[in-house]
């Protein structure tokens, strides 16, 4: 059984993951972190995710539960992430994480730790997501070079605070990788005023934040006379918990290195 610790446990995945985990056979929950002074410090998990009393109390800082757990769950923020992640290489732990919105040297950052223990890192843990990137390497490989304009477009709720979505950059990474681009130069992530026209091999990338929208991507080839879209839609925060969740166990029987959602699922 892989004992699972939570970090940022009262928040939108955070509880979404105590409900996951709660209807896991493979796992079972060894604790939560919230913010340090929170006012939800010793608040009952279960209760915190809307299941009743699990018998497992929020706390401030992983130290407190540090004998208590194998794998630790974190989707927070890129500073909170690092920090958990150098807590976890210390002490012997493995960590999942599904942050997203790291800068450049903050990925750089965790790659660092990439041979201190074993990590799970992806913008997206679900399996629909995942499926799609294989299909847009195939889609970028047949329509790429031939006269079809590529374009992401991701739609997230209002209180997001990253944009684009580490979803999308990832979309834009496959497609950029498929057809030997790089996305740092192909890449155009803002449109406006008097800006000239659409350079034949621009990724461009646009977002819509609006009320719940929970996660959608879809990445378009268009040319004269057709286009094709290949679209993601997450009905429910569900979906990424029980990928983060699966990864968990996985990434219990792993040596050191830094994984991928497609590593877990075997897409690879
Ligand atoms: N990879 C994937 O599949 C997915 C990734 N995400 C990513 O996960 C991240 C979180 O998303 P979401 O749950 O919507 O965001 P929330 O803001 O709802 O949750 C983040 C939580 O982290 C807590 N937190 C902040 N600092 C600390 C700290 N030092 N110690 C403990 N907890 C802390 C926050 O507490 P407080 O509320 O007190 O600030 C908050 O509860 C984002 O980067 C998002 O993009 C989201 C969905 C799927
Ligand atoms: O913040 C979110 O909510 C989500 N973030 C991830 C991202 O940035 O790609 C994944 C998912 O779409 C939900």
């Amino acid at each position: 059984m892989t004992r699972i610790a939570i970090v940022g446990v009262a928040g939108r995945m955070g509880r979404t993951l105590v409900n996951a985990v709660a209807q896991d056979a493979g796992t079972t929950l060894a604790g939560g972190v919230v913010e340090p002074g929170s006012s939800l410090v010793g608040a009952d998990l279960g209760e915190l995710a809307g299941l009743g009393k699990l018998g497992v109390g929020a706390v401030e800082s992983l130290a407190v539960i540090v004998d208590d757990f194998d794998v630790l769950i974190d989707f927070t923020a890129p500073q909170v992430t690092l920090a958990n992640l150098a807590f976890c290489a210390e002490h012997g732990k493995r960590i999942v994480i599904g942050t997203t919105g790291l800068s450049d040297a903050e990925l750089d950052e965790l790659d660092g730790y990439r041979d201190r223990l074993p990590m799970m890192f992806a913008p997206n843990m679900s399996v629909g997501v995942n499926l799609t990137l294989k299909l847009l390497e195939t889609a970028a490989k047949a329509l790429g070079d031939e006269g079809y304009d590529i374009e992401v477009i991701e739609a997230h709720h209002r209180h997001k605070v990253d944009a684009p979505s580490g979803t999308a950059l990832k979309m834009g990474e496959v497609v950029a990788d498929s057809l030997g681009r790089s996305l740092k130069e192909h890449g155009v992530f803002e449109r406006v005023g008097q800006c000239g026209p659409r350079r034949a091999d621009e990724i461009g990338f646009s977002t819509v934040r609006a009320g719940d929208i929970v996660g959608e991507h879809t990445v378009m080839f268009a040319t004269e006379g057709e286009r094709i879209e290949i679209t993601h839609k997450a009905s429910s925060r569900m979906t990424f918990a029980k990928g983060a969740v699966r990864a968990a166990r996985w990434l219990a029987d792993r040596d050191n290195g830094r994984y991928d959602m497609l590593d877990v699922l075997d897409l690879k």
